[in-house]
């Protein structure tokens, strides 16, 4: 699914406006009613008593389209119009005056503090105030609503975007935000529900599909794409019935030191699982009894060291190296990490104490091949490319790091985003059962061995990110969050594989005949 930035909605809403042949109050009716239909289908005609916020602009006016339709069904419903502008909109007028026509009193006007209503915590409340076309931070007595809507306990709904939260500029006033329960956005999530500064206040959201012009949609480059399954489900390589396990590489894995061996299994594991046809190990001496045990379908090198890497010589062509997870950060290290990239011009897959040394001799960064992977958690990340203002200055950073040294670079979090170039691709799998250690080792060897089945950097990145976060999703269900090992990520690759390829199933659309 694509995510356009507010200023392309507009656009969209313009464009469909015009091919449709409908006007924008049409569209907005069209808006309120999808809101509604949410509404009606989970109240079945309850007399709680709903409070809608709106504003004067076209937010406002979807909830005076929304709040007509609820007192048209029965329902026990307050609006308010939160004056914070002269500047009305032409739709907001049109529906103000609809709305009067329907229930023959004007809605509640607030202009203070003092007009604030007694709200209960059983009731439900609309946030209508502002939408995609909040220009400032709200101030004075609106931020003081909004805070006041904060304190209650009611439900708190939100129309497009809650309000007081840019769709895609960085937050201002964290306390200036509506903390919505549940959104409700128009034809594209916005960008800032995935991003860490504010992705709490969009906790649950819906996509409502107001049929905006699909030529437009299809033909913008969108601002970000999100990946779920269906997309995953497009990037998949079928297996080959005729391949051999030379069709689908011998990844490379190069991690671990003393102590850390863990690491470099957790890393082969992963890489065998998620298909690569043969995977070769380079541990220091001291990790070759736990390899070859652990895992007896690897081969393992060893280094001459036996507590850390200093010296990477392998006898064959690998077709992927994924390498750096528990290497350490050892002089000789940092020698055979300089030493590998020069002789191995194929893309790697860089993680961990890898992505560390290279923050530390910033010289390594020329060497390391084109399209590499790179897969920073935050603190490595800061370390790579400095510190950031906020969360649109970090991927500001990011591309132009990406662009100039032609490398991917997954930035790993509740929503991980995989940054090429221009390009941003959000992975919405995963779970906080994730954020354990070795998570980050098996995403290494997931994408290592993709890239060697030949799944291009880029595919392999985003492919194996959503597909690790699917197993991880898995393991949560059998086991809750806490208990999730990284081991439990690995061990459900193979079932994450398989909800992939699960067709979903044709309904039977003979009069309900089974
Ligand atoms: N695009 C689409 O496809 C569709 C969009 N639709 C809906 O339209 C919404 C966008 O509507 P919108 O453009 O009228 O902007 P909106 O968010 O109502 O706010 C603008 C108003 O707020 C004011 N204002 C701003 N900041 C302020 C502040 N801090 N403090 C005080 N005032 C402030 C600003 O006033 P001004 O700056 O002029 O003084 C202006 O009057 C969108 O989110 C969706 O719900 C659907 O109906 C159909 C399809
Ligand atoms: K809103």
């Amino acid at each position: 699914m694509k995510i356009f930035s507010s200023e392309q909605l507009y656009e969209a809403d313009k464009a469909t406006v015009e091919r449709q042949e409908i006007t924008s109050e049409a569209l907005m009716e069209r808006a309120g009613t999808q809101i509604f239909n949410w509404l009606h289908q989970r109240m079945q005609g309850a007399p709680v008593p709903i409070h809608i916020f709106c504003g004067i602009g076209d937010n406002g006016g979807d909830g005076l389209v929304v709040g007509r339709l609820l007192i048209e069904h029965g329902y026990n419903v307050i609006v308010y119009v939160v004056n914070c502008s002269d500047k009305r909109s032409k739709n907001f007028l049109l529906n103000y005056g609809k709305i009067k026509n329907a229930t023959k009193k004007w809605p509640i006007l607030m202009k203070s503090e003092a007009d604030f209503p007694e709200i209960n915590n059983e009731d439900i409340i609309v946030d209508a105030i502002f939408g995609i076309g909040l220009n400032r931070c709200p101030v004075g007595w609106v931020k003081k609503l909004i805070q006041y809507l904060n304190e209650n306990k009611a439900f708190k709904l939100a129309i497009d975007i809650p309000s007081g939260l840019f769709s895609n500029s960085p937050l201002e006033d964290k306390e200036a935000v509506v903390n919505a329960n549940h959104t409700l956005t128009f034809q594209t999530p916005k960008l800032a529900f995935f991003l860490p500064e504010t992705a709490s206040f969009v906790s649950n959201f819906d996509v409502l599909d107001i049929g905006l012009d699909l030529e437009f949609l299809q033909n913008t480059e969108p601002l970000a794409q999100l990946i779920s399954k269906p997309e995953a489900q497009r990037f998949y390589k079928p297996r080959d019935k005729f391949g051999h396990k030379g069709t689908y590489g011998h990844a490379l894995i190069v991690a671990g030191s003393y102590g850390k061996i863990g690491a470099a299994v957790l890393s082969t594991a992963a890489a065998f699982r998620i298909g690569a046809g043969m995977v070769s190990t380079f541990v220091p001496k001291c990790g070759y009894n736990i390899l070859q045990t652990s895992i007896p379908e690897a081969m393992v090198i060893t280094d001459k060291e036996e507590a850390f890497i200093s010296d990477i010589t392998v006898d064959f062509e690998p077709s992927a190296i994924g390498i750096g997870m528990g290497i350490g950060k050892n002089k000789a290290t940092v020698e055979a990490l300089k030493s590998i990239f020069q002789k191995k011009n194929i893309p790697f897959v860089i993680d961990a104490d890898a992505l560390n040394n290279i923050s530390e001799n910033k010289e390594l960064l020329k060497l390391i091949p084109k399209n590499s992977v790179l897969t920073p958690h935050p603190g490595e990340l800061k370390r790579l490319i400095g510190e950031w203002k906020d969360d649109y200055d970090k991927l500001e950073k990011v591309k132009k790091f990406s662009g100039k040294h032609g490398l991917v670079v997954i930035i790993k979090g509740a929503y991980t985003i995989i940054v090429y170039g221009d390009k941003l691709y959000i992975n919405t799998s995963g779970n906080p059962g994730m954020a354990t250690a070795g998570s980050g080792d098996a995403l290494s060897g997931v994408i290592t061995g993709l890239l060697s089945q030949g799944y291009d950097p880029l595919l392999a990145s985003v492919f194996g990110v959503y597909i690790h976060g699917r197993a991880g999703d898995i393991a949560f269900g059998q086991m809750g969050y806490e208990a999730v090992m990284a081991g439990d990520i690995i061990d459900n690759l193979a079932e994450a594989y398989l909800d992939l390829l699960e067709q979903p199933e044709i309904e039977n659309e003979s009069n309900g005949e089974q």
